[in-house]
């Protein structure tokens, strides 16, 4: 399904769920978006005691809704920096960037956290499920999940860990599983909102190189079926090749790769 069949109604249930004062994210608009992303010459820059260091530097770069992209480069290189700007979870010093209609940039914060919300889907590298509830519990353990009815939130937990192959496994504790059934939970849980974007921060470093591809074919079987733009941040070129496009990024700059 696409985004713009299901965002009314996502908009709806989460405005009326959530808060007395609603407030309008246009997500409803009849026509899809262009473009996923759009950068206009970002900066980030960090204070790092009396010094400043520019994590990335007058990045420009377009995403259409769909594609499979590979941040790669190596470490310190802005990776997680600009994946973290791609999801809303930190604002650029300089530049725009669009998600969408969406204007990150300009967004005050609660607007921006309900963007993130309905948009957006991120994995972190380190998973960070919580040992003691089950797989089910650990998809559904978001503040953004706190008010729906349990049910509601059991229905969704299911649907999300069927998505990734983990509807058997819903009632077993994280700390009972693998680790890659562990990184399939993360990404269940980075579903269950149904986002339009799928941000994913070194995916499979912590597996070996045979799950690591299986993780791999099936980001891009849930990129596939659900219409999702991807992106991967990695330092590792074989799964950056997992990618139909490639941006090599270097010192903060970033640069179509062949
Ligand atoms: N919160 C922060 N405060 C200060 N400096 C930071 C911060 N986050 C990142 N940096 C610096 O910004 C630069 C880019 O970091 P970033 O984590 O984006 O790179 P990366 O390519 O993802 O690296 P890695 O593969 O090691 O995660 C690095 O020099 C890093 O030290």
């Amino acid at each position: 399904m696409t985004s713009t069949a299901t965002a009314p109604t996502r908009t709806a249930s989460l405005v009326s769920s959530r808060s007395s004062t609603p407030f309008v994210v246009d997500l409803a608009a009849p026509w899809a978006p262009v473009i996923a992303f759009s950068l206009q010459r970002v900066t980030k820059t960090y204070r790092q005691g009396r010094h400043s260091l520019r994590a990335l530097k007058r990045v420009d770069l377009e995403i259409a809704p769909g594609e499979s992209v590979a941040l790669h480069g190596p470490a310190g290189s802005g990776k997680s920096t600009l994946l973290h700007l791609l999801a809303g979870l930190e604002r650029p010093t300089s530049g725009a960037i669009a998600l969408g209609t969406h204007d990150l940039t300009g967004a005050g914060d609660r607007t921006l956290s309900l963007i993130r919300t309905l948009e957006v889907g991120f994995v972190f590298s380190r998973v960070g499920l919580i040992s003691t509830l089950t797989a089910a519990e650990n998809v559904v353990a978001t503040p953004t999940m706190a008010d729906v009815p349990p049910a509601d939130r059991r229905r969704s937990a299911l649907a999300a860990l069927e998505s990734v192959g983990l509807a058997d496994q819903a009632d077993r504790l994280a700390a009972e599983l693998s680790e890659s059934q562990r990184q399939r939970v993360a990404l269940a849980r980075a579903l269950v909102n149904e986002p339009t974007v799928l941000l994913v921060d070194e995916p499979g470093a912590t597996l070996d190189s045979s799950a690591r591809a299986e993780f791999l074919d099936l980001l891009d079987g849930v990129r596939r079926d659900r219409g999702l733009t991807l992106v991967v941040a990695t330092d590792d070129a074989s799964v950056a090749a997992h990618c139909s496009r490639r941006l090599a990024l270097k010192n903060g700059r970033v640069a179509e790769a062949r």
